[in-house]
């Protein structure tokens, strides 16, 4: 359940009349998602034929600082035609208002839907927007150094520190033993960079058939390799959900929909089999600190990180993969 926040008829309408979108007709609390609160708002819409939108109320993880680099970034694709929903601007012009010391920002409502098991030609067209974003963000002004980068895997690392890693499973805390130092000592240099978005799972694709219709939660977005992005879409799209069972349709799949619209360079391709390993990092490593940090009476589920232990082991005995 994601509404942390009670936000009450009243708050809610006085939020609406700020912004030149109509009067509320409805607004309810979003389930999914767990960092933010989410809303769903019905207005009347300016020319009376109603409007749909989605209200966030920034909770944790998000620094006040960055949101103009998010929501501008927003702006910036969805004006080039990506599909990724626009920021509502306030009748000011403001990009997000604060209620007491939280934002919050109304971003344009997309229709569709998340997929689980998603089919090769839907991974296809994922790989393709995946690689439009990259192309549309290029002249993008604002800049954002990724703060979930080699550096933040192993303070996370050591925050966990090896007794809460193998109390998790011995297994992941021998993978951060062998395989981080090396990742950080190899990590690839000098391959093209630009703004990624780095989060890029099934829950952050809305899709109406075999049509990408929305990427959103861009709250990770930065700018760092486009090929990491890649690697982070390929550890998230083309394994089942335990990280057990690797899909090479589909691992195949999104990387040709990626190359249909900007083809990898040799290095690119070369450096594949290690950014995997370091995404697969990257997500084992946030999930284990959440997993020991999360109070088991929270209303969030705690998500696996051996789920991408096992896909780093993956990428690591099997660089073939990317050939
Ligand atoms: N622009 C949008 N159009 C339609 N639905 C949206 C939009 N933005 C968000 N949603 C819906 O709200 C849900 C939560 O949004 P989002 O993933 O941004 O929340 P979050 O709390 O940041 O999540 P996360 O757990 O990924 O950090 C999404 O799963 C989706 O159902
Ligand atoms: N998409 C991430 C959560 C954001 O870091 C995960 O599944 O672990």
């Amino acid at each position: 359940m994601a509404v942390y926040t009670h936000l009450g008829a009243e708050d809610m309408a006085e939020l609406v009349s700020a912004f030149d979108i109509g009067t509320l007709v409805s607004a309810k609390g979003i389930a999914e998602g767990v960092s933010n609160s989410n809303w769903l708002l019905d207005t009347t819409g300016r020319d009376g034929a109603g409007a749909r939108f989605i209200l966030t109320m920034y909770e944790f993880r998000i620094e006040l600082e960055d949101l103009p680099y998010f929501l501008s970034l927003l702006d910036h694709l969805a004006a080039q035609g990506c599909p990724v929903p626009r920021t509502i601007h306030d009748r000011e012009g403001a990009l997000y208002r604060m209620r007491g010391d939280k934002a919050l920002a109304l971003i344009e409502f997309l229709p569709g839907v998340s997929v689980n098991e998603p089919t090769a030609a839907q991974a296809r067209a994922v790989g393709a927007e995946l690689a439009r974003m990259h192309l549309c963000a290029a002249g993008f002004v604002g800049t954002r150094a990724n703060g979930m980068g080699v550096a933040e895997w192993q303070r996370l690392a050591a925050a966990c520190g090896p007794d809460g890693l193998a109390g998790i499973d011995p297994a992941l805390a021998d993978m951060v033993a062998q395989d981080l130092p090396r990742l950080s000592a190899h990590w690839p240099q000098g391959l093209p960079t630009g703004v990624i978005h780095a989060d890029l799972f099934p829950d952050n694709v809305l899709m109406l058939g075999e049509r990408v219709t929305g990427l959103i939660d861009f709250y990770f977005a930065c700018n760092d390799l486009l090929a990491y992005d890649v690697a982070v879409t390929h550890a998230a799209w083309s394994f089942d959900a335990s990280g057990r069972s690797f899909n090479a349709a589909i691992g195949a799949a999104l990387l040709e929909g990626y190359e249909s619209q900007r083809p990898l360079s040799a290095n690119e391709r070369a450096a594949l089999p290690l950014l995997a390993q370091g995404a697969s990092m990257r997500f084992a490593m946030s999930r284990a600190f959440d997993w020991l940090n999360t109070p088991a009476d929270a209303l969030v589920t705690r998500k696996d990180p051996m789920a991408f232990a096992r896909r780093l082991a993956f990428y690591r005995e099997n660089p073939g993969v990317f050939a």
